[in-house]
């Protein structure tokens, strides 16, 4: 269960189902509201042995629908139940009708003028958000906002599908932010449906959901044919496991094989003073197994380097010529240029490098220096390169697609970190990585992934100076070892982030590469 869906894609899967006979609107109502209460007890086992308090939020649509089984089930359970009602009781969906009429068997709706003054926090164990799912298409209403403000304010233990008011396609809270409400935003658990939506993995809502279950509701035969090139992949979790394993282990497999067979790397490193960067990435790309590395230094910074390296072999390279002179070699498969290299010195061979028509991971000042003028760079790189921008970088190349990625969104579903990187590849025409706690990953043909390092992989301490320039030798050495674009990318940010997770907290980027050993050897036991 690796894949995002979109909203649209979800009603699709209900509205096909539905459409075959296969099962009712009112069916699905009620094993999403089956499921959201066996989450509940999966992820606290106590709840379900003795009685307790629930509040109930119910919207108009059928979010409200999925809440009004949830409070009947926890009634049936033994427990004592309230439920709000946000909208007109006359204007329910016709199948959040049906259970609203059913809960009425059970119990009331409670006045929302009892919400205000603490009510919330004061009076349940668990607060239930069933007010917006993903029909939510527009900022919530002044008078919706108050309703879900008291939710918020109280802490939201359950969200059924998406907390209210986030975009379940684009992770962003619509409309502007809310001036009246600072308290910190974190929903415990989210039950959603056969899949994650993509939401979920995207900041800022990645940062706010603690835990997320994901219960079946029976219509996994009419998801989206996930091999077709629109879906959006999440690496994550045992599935990802198992497919970084069997690269590695693919890649390690010939006992026999040479080093040359393992690739050679060329990173270029700045002028003295500056070539920690470029050290990092060099090493970073043994470690994950390119066959050899070579640092492409200035003269200047030949001895600076000469002391620090051991296993990486050095060159001197001070102008375009002497790049091209090393480039005859086609032994060296793979480029990465960018990490401490500086402005000018990018400006100058990155044209020479790209042209040499090898993999070549562009980085850093490799970007930088298109600034004012990407055409230039897009016209310059071909599909096998790969662009790993940071939100500054990709500002630099992309400032349009930066802009709307950053205006507040007032229609949903808002523009996404999503549509943002895939356009940016069909753009550059080449992979695109656009780094990030919530790293996107895209190709120029629409494939792609989101790598997570939020919720239980979260891994902050990676925001330390020179994990990026880590990263962008992790994927360098996996192209070296004959993995594609799209691949290297996404099997090198995730090995960032298990590096991460398996170090733990006190991390500095030289510990990164170090600890791939212990991460291949957990992968390949
Ligand atoms: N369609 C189905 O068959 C199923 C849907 N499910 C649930 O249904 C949800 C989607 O239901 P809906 O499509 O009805 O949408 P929602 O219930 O998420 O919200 C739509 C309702 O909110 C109102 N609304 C939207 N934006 C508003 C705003 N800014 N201010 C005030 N009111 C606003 C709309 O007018 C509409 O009444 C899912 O998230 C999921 O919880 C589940 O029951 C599974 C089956
Ligand atoms: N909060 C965070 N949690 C996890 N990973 C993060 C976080 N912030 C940044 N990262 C990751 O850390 C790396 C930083 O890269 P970059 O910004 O290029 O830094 P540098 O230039 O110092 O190497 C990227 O791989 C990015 O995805
Ligand atoms: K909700």
């Amino acid at each position: 269960m690796s894949e995002l869906l979109t909203a649209a894609q979800m009603r699709t899967a209900e509205n096909t189902a539905t459409d075959a006979g296969q099962v009712t609107g009112l069916e699905l109502m009620e094993r999403a509201g089956r499921g959201v209460v066996e989450a509940v007890f999966e992820e606290w086992p106590t709840l379900a042995a003795s009685r307790h308090k629930a509040v109930v939020l119910c919207g108009p649509g059928n979010n409200g629908g999925d809440g009004f089984v949830v409070a009947r089930l926890l009634k049936e359970w033994g427990w004592e139940v309230e439920v709000f009602l946000y909208g007109d009781a006359a204007k329910l969906s016709p199948d959040a009708r049906v259970n609203y009429e059913r809960w009425l068997c059970l119990g009331t709706i409670t006045s929302n003028e009892s919400l205000e003054g603490g009510y919330l926090s004061a009076n349940f164990d668990l607060v239930i958000d069933a007010v917006f799912g993903t029909g939510l298409s527009r900022p919530l209403t002044e008078d919706a906002w108050l309703f879900c403000k008291e939710m918020y304010k109280a802490g939201i233990d359950v969200a059924i599908d998406v907390p209210s008011g986030f975009c379940s396609d684009s992770g962003r809270f619509l409309g502007e932010s809310r001036s009246d409400f600072e308290g910190p935003l974190s929903v415990a658990l989210t039950v959603t449906f056969e899949r994650l939506r993509q939401g979920h993995a995207l900041l800022p809502l990645a940062g706010v959901l603690r835990a997320c279950a994901v219960k079946s509701i029976g219509i996994d035969q009419y998801l989206p044919d996930f091999r077709r090139e629109t879906s959006v992949s999440y690496l994550s979790g045992q599935a990802r496991i198992g497919a970084s394993r069997k690269a590695v282990l693919n890649s390690t497999a010939q006992s026999s094989s040479h080093k040359y067979s393992h690739g050679h790397t060329l990173v270029l490193s700045g002028g003295a003073g500056r070539t920690g960067a470029a050290r990092l990435s060099g090493r970073a790309a043994l470690r994950i197994g390119a066959g050899l590395v070579t640092l492409g230094v200035p003269g200047s910074a030949q001895m600076e380097v000469a002391s620090q390296v051991t296993g990486i072999m050095l060159k001197r390279v001070d102008s375009k010529e002497d790049l091209s002179g090393i480039l005859e070699d086609e032994r060296i498969n793979v480029l990465c240029l960018g990490p401490g290299l500086g402005i000018e010195r990018a400006g100058g061979l990155v044209p020479v490098a790209v042209a040499a028509g090898r993999a070549c991971v562009l980085d850093a000042d490799a970007l930088s220096a298109y600034e004012g003028r990407p055409e230039a760079l897009f016209d310059l790189v071909t599909e096998t390169c790969i662009l790993t921008p940071h939100g500054g970088e990709f500002a630099r190349l992309f400032p349009d697609l930066a802009a709307k990625l950053n205006a507040p969104s007032l229609d949903g579903p808002a523009y996404s970190k999503v549509d943002a990187t895939r356009e940016a590849a069909a753009r550059a025409g080449c992979v695109v990585l656009y780094k990030g706690a919530d790293t996107v990953i895209a190709s120029p043909d629409g494939r792609c992934s989101v790598n997570s390092a939020l919720g239980e992989r979260a891994a902050p301490w990676l925001a330390t100076a020179g994990s990026g320039d880590v990263l962008a030798g992790f994927i360098a050495g996996l192209l070296a070892r004959g993995f594609s674009p799209m691949s290297a990318a996404e099997t090198g940010a995730w090995l960032h982030v298990e590096c991460a997770l398996s170090f733990g907290p006190g991390l500095i980027a030289e510990d990164l590469a170090e600890e791939l050993p212990k991460v291949f050897k957990r992968l390949c036991s």
